[in-house]
């Protein structure tokens, strides 16, 4: 069993199917040595704390309720809380509903801990992580979305099945938006430094078809079951992980851009004290144009929010 850093707590604020994952794959890879959860519905709070507590028996980890001002002290502040799609709703329809719920956690969990790394995961991810930039006190790299890593993940999953080789040894990124304007890097993609478009397994699938059944993804998931857990649990305890060790590992996660004067998913190195560096991935004109589209609808959902 993993020992994690003594001391060390991630809260998650909202215990519905998304947080209630994360707390489990944080769980099972015993993250840290404490998870706080908080939801404002204290009866599943306090019921997933109790299942979870279950479950904590094949853990180094310990799992409790917690209030909001008790999340804020956290090294690690996942945020979940917020409305999920219905079928066929976009991301982005949430935007109002969830910008209140975001409103709401960050002032109740005031002061938080100035070396907390504050993760979003409610959506639309890029424009609640702009909003939590300017509200939340932290510095900006201190604050950042679950973004196209979850989008990339399934990208490089579909590849597999095509490649033979490890979703793991796939350098292909989805970046810009986490929703319908995403974009698979396809021009510098590549696998063991051989460029991904050169490989003969290849020829003759459609990539984009690939692609747009990956931004499709979750509308078939939540069509199925009604809404996605696994994977970003999956990707939340990664994420969690590289901040907790500080392995700088390199995921698209969404930042503030300032080649783009926007908060977007791009390949960034993550650690102890949040992003170190952004890694802009070679683009062709096709892709650089769809994603300043994109750039320019978040910059203007964003342009309210004042620090
Ligand atoms: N970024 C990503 O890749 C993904 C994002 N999501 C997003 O995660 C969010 C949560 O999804 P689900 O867990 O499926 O929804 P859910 O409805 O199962 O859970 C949301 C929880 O948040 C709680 N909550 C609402 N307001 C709160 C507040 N002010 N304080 C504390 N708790 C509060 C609710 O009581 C509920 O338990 C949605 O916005 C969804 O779109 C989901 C999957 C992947
Ligand atoms: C719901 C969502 O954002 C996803 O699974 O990608």
């Amino acid at each position: 069993m993993a020992s994690p850093k003594k001391g060390s707590q991630l809260a998650i604020i909202g215990a519905g199917s998304v947080g209630s994952a994360i707390a489990f794959a944080c769980l099972m890879r015993s993250v840290v040595s404490e998870l706080l959860i908080n939801d404002f519905n204290e009866k599943i709070c306090e019921g997933q704390v109790l299942d979870l507590q279950d479950a904590a028996f094949v853990s180094a980890t310990k799992v409790k309720v917690a209030t909001l001002r008790q999340c804020g002290e956290a090294d690690i502040i996942v945020i979940t809380a917020g409305a999920r799609q219905r079928p066929g709703e976009t991301r982005d329809a949430l935007v109002l509903r969830n910008e209140e719920i975001l409103k709401g956690v960050l002032e109740g969990m005031q002061p938080i801990k100035k070396t907390a790394i504050l993760v979003l995961v409610a959506n639309p991810v890029n424009i609640l992580t702009c909003m939590a930039q300017k509200m939340s006190g932290l510095p900006t790299h201190q604050v950042i979305g679950t973004g196209t890593l979850l989008d990339s993940v399934r990208l490089r999953v579909a590849l597999k099945q095509h490649l033979h080789v490890s979703e793991r040894s796939i350098h292909a990124y989805i970046v810009g938006d986490h929703g319908d304007k995403q974009v698979a890097v396809w021009s510098s993609a590549h696998v063991g430094g051989k460029p991904l478009l050169a490989f003969e397994k290849l020829q003759g699938i459609d990539l984009d078809e690939e692609a747009k059944k990956v931004a499709n993804k979750a509308y078939s998931i939540i069509d199925l079951k009604g809404a996605t857990s696994f994977g970003i649990a999956a990707v939340v305890s990664e994420i969690a992980l590289s901040i907790t060790l500080n392995r700088l590992t390199i995921s698209p996660l969404s930042t503030y851009s300032e080649r783009f004067d926007a908060c977007l998913s791009f390949p960034v190195s993550l650690g102890t004290n949040g992003v170190d560096t952004i890694v802009y991935p070679d683009m062709d004109e096709k892709e650089l144009a769809l994603v300043e589209a994109s750039a320019k609808t978040t910059r203007e959902a964003c342009a309210k929010y004042t620090k």
